[in-house]
């Protein structure tokens, strides 16, 4: 049979059918469309002679009319089965592809094409290479038969039966989606090995779109699976409601909210925006993110006031009593209250009144100074700590684009007051910090500024919010660290800190009663002995406020609680030797005047944060080279200081009896005890001169005199800060005499009457007068005081013996 002879023969002529866009794999069996003409005459020709074909692929799909340069050379030999006619009048025919033939010559044209081609023959050789190929190809294959649902499940089943690597990778070249391109490139491979690997880069890849297409169809799938859920179950929920005569509950709680701003005394801006949140509320789904921040805008708006306000009780008697009954003392700052207070009752309508600012060391009764003038005036009180804060978004708020954006902290506070003019107490003004995160003072300076305040505007809140109306009081423990523009801003009052006698009435009058109550001891139960209190403020405490005085009153009471609750005998009076008993031994001891007049050895009278302090300023001169050497954790400002008093004591050398040769032989070291506190300033010029001429010329310092001022290069005295606390100290440590500047004289008011009293003042204005006072006028021995700090004579009382 002329059939089967094709089989055997390497090279052979057949008819031809050109194929445009469809590429026959070998083994592969495929229907394709004939048209009328050479195509299905070269068909019927196969149908009737050898029962195959060639296929001619076409290289460009596109092409109309192909040459013979248009085909790819290598064709497929195809047995044709059954030829069918369709109802257009086309013919579909089934075809089989047999093998690889390569095109050698066109020996016919017409009437249709019949080629001469030669077998390419294949290896079905399986080595280890080829093998783990195949391995791959079934395994990648397998997997994107169980992704891709176009693909039949068997197919998978085929490729495992398929033994041949050239007979499988044309199988899966056939099955899974490749460009036209692509499959002409895998026919065009002779070698299975070749066609295999390509075909496994194929694989991957087409299983990597279809992995990335199951993932998004899981994700689509749970998302409407979710949001069906929840559908189905609001609508039961919404049944189940109707059931029980409840209605829906998001629309009941939106018609609550719209009766809540409908009844609310709201400004109206500020309504018309809570009503547009409201309709904006209406519009979202009640799962939507944006109803939980909505929500929260809205009760932000319901719960601050607005409009709400306290009545002024601007009666002065009944303030000042007020002011009398919580605070012993404070005489500056309670006038300065009643002014206020005074001003606002005769002339209502005027707000614009100065920002009061207490500055004064903690624990001075600032904050709680505050609290009385609320309770005086009847208003709300409510304070604010500003120690920290170093964004503006925290005085200001965030916008609410900001996941968990809330007001900013003035409005958090204005909610507690519940009433739009309290008195708010803005607590250390000198702690506010500024960064990169924006200067929280710029926020502040519209708080506080009267012209501005009427419509703060807050970041979150987004409507403007009146603060016109609250009293701002601030406080601060020290000037020097307040934004200067804020400083302006705003009054000072001072609470310069206590004396032992004022402490001892605090305690008397407040803390003792209030640490009695707090450890539930009856009033009178326990009473505090004088020199108790004194020694607990001395010996305990070092602080200008009271503060830790009442903390450690109040582990005494507790301690005397405790053994009353013990039923364990107690006493009733607390004496000094008892103190140290339930206190421990004690922590601090004042610095005390010196025991004998010395030579070299001066007392300053200091100004420290927790009030005053004496401190001795110490002068050796040793053999050296005319150094200056200046010990005890001193400042820049005070060294300066020491080389200003050192150059104008050689200045002076010859009025003071000093040959002007000794300097360039000495070396002078100073040194302030209690090396490892930080000192500084300009204010113990007087002293260290004082001291350094002492050592000069040998002089001995009066042991009872304490000193303060900065000195020129000319010896004049200039004024200093904080003569109330140096003058107590003094007071405190015994001194009978101080030395001040005579510009300082107008501080002296603020001095108490007792300390005033007690002692000697001395208003100096120049470094000779302080000499007279303080140094004895021994005869200056200058050859002798080399590296001596004691004189060799005893000195006889002189005619400048200041009198207390
Ligand atoms: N003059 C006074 N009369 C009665 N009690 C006082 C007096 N001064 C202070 N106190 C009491 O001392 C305690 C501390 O005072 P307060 O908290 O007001 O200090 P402060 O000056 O605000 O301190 P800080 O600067 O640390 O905030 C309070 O219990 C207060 O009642």
């Amino acid at each position: 049979m002329p059939d089967s002879v094709t089989d055997e023969k390497q090279e052979f002529e057949a008819a031809a059918v050109m194929l445009r866009d469809i590429v026959v794999f070998p083994h592969m069996i495929s229907p394709i469309f004939i048209t009328p003409g050479p195509n299905l005459l070269a068909i019927q020709d196969a149908q009737y002679k050898y029962r195959t074909v060639v296929a001619l692929i076409q290289r460009d799909e596109d092409l109309d009319e192909p040459g013979e340069e248009d085909f790819l050379p290598i064709g497929v030999e195809m047995a044709v089965g059954r030829l069918l006619t369709l109802p257009d009048g086309n013919n579909s025919a089934l075809v089989q592809g047999r093998r690889r033939v390569e095109i050698l010559e066109f020996t016919q044209y017409e009437p249709f094409v019949k080629v001469k081609v030669k077998v390419i023959a294949e290896s079905t050789r399986v080595d280890r290479t080829t093998k783990a190929l195949m391995r791959t190809s079934r395994d990648l294959f397998e997997r994107c038969v169980q992704l891709d649902r176009s693909l039949p499940e068997e197919a998978h089943l085929f490729s495992m039966n398929i033994n041949e690597p050239g007979w499988l990778s044309d199988m899966i070249s056939t099955a899974i989606s490749l460009p036209f391109k692509e499959r002409q490139l895998l026919l065009m491979l002779p070698d299975p090995a070749e066609r295999l690997k390509r075909i496994n880069h194929m694989l991957a890849q087409e299983l990597d779109v279809l992995e990335l297409e199951d993932e998004i169809q899981t994700r689509v799938q749970s998302e409407v699976d979710r949001s069906q859920r929840e559908y189905y179950l609001r609508e039961q929920l919404k049944q189940i409601q109707n059931e029980l005569g409840e209605g829906d509950i998001f629309t009941r709680e939106l018609n609550e909210l719209r009766e809540k701003i409908e009844n609310r005394s709201l400004p109206e801006e500020v309504k018309l925006a809570a009503v547009k949140e409201l309709d904006r509320l209406a519009q979202v789904p009640p799962m939507a993110p944006e109803v939980g921040i909505i929500r929260t805008y809205l009760d932000w708006i319901l719960d601050l006031p607005w409009t709400e306000e306290t009545e002024d009780n601007l009666d002065v008697k009944h303030a000042a009593e007020v002011l009398e009954k919580n605070h012993y003392g404070l005489p500056r700052a309670k006038e300065r209250i009643l002014e206020y207070i005074a001003v606002r009752s005769l002339k209502p309508k005027r707000l614009r009144q100065p920002i009061l600012c207490f500055v004064g060391p903690p624990g001075t009764g600032k904050t709680s100074l505050g609290r009385s003038i609320a309770e005086a005036l009847g208003r709300n009180f409510v304070r604010l700590s500003l120690g920290g804060v170093r964004d503006e978004a925290e005085i200001r708020g965030h916008r609410r684009t900001y996941i968990g954006a809330m007001p900013g902290r003035i409005l958090q506070t204005m909610r507690r007051a519940g009433s739009i003019n309290p008195l708010f107490m803005l607590d250390e003004i000198d702690k506010l910090g500024s960064d990169f995160r924006g200067d929280p003072s710029a926020a502040l300076l519209e708080v506080l500024d009267p012209e501005q305040n009427n419509a703060f505007s807050d970041h979150y809140l987004e409507v403007a919010y009146d603060l016109s109306r609250v009293m701002f009081i601030t406080t601060a423990n020290s000037v020097g660290s307040i934004p200067p523009a804020l400083l302006d801003r705003m009054e000072m009052i001072e609470f310069p800190g206590y004396i032992e006698e004022d402490k001892v009435e605090i305690a008397q009058q407040f803390l003792i009663p209030r640490q009695l109550e707090e450890s539930g001891l009856q009033e009178k139960e326990l009473v505090f002995q004088r020199q108790a209190l004194s020694r607990v403020i001395r010996e305990y405490t070092y602080e200008a406020g009271v503060r830790s005085l009442e903390r450690e009153l109040g582990r005494i009471c507790r301690k005397v609680a405790r053994k009353k609750s013990e039923s364990a005998s107690y006493p009733t009076r607390i004496t000094s030797a008892l103190v140290e008993k339930f206190l421990g031994p004690p922590q601090f001891f004042q610095t005390e005047a010196e025991k004998a007049d010395e030579v070299g050895v001066a007392t300053a009278m200091a100004w420290t944060e927790s009030g005053g302090e004496i401190m001795p300023v110490e002068v050796v001169v040793l053999d050296g080279k005319g150094n200056l050497q200046i010990t005890g954790q001193v400042g820049e400002i005070m060294q300066e200081s020491a080389q200003a008093a050192l150059s104008y004591l050689k200045s002076r050398s010859e009025q003071l009896g000093i040959s002007p040769d000794v300097y360039e032989n000495l070396d002078v070291h100073i040194h302030i005890p209690e090396g490892a506190i930080p000192k500084d300033g300009p204010s113990a010029g007087i002293t260290l001169a004082a001291a350094m001429i002492s050592a000069f010329t040998g002089r001995r310092v009066r042991k009872e005199v304490g000193m303060t001022g900065e000195i020129t290069l000319r010896g004049r005295v200039l004024p200093v800060g904080g003569v109330r606390e140096k003058i107590l100290a003094a007071y405190r440590a015994g001194l009978s005499i101080a030395i001040l500047p005579e510009r300082n004289q107008k501080d002296l008011v603020d001095v108490p009457k007792k300390a005033r009293e007690s002692m000697s003042i001395r208003l100096v204005s120049h470094m000779d007068e302080v000499l007279d006072i303080a140094l004895h006028a021994d005869t200056p021995k200058p050859k002798r005081v080399r590296g001596k700090t004691k004189p060799e004579a005893e000195s006889t009382p002189d005619s400048a013996e200041p009198s207390a």
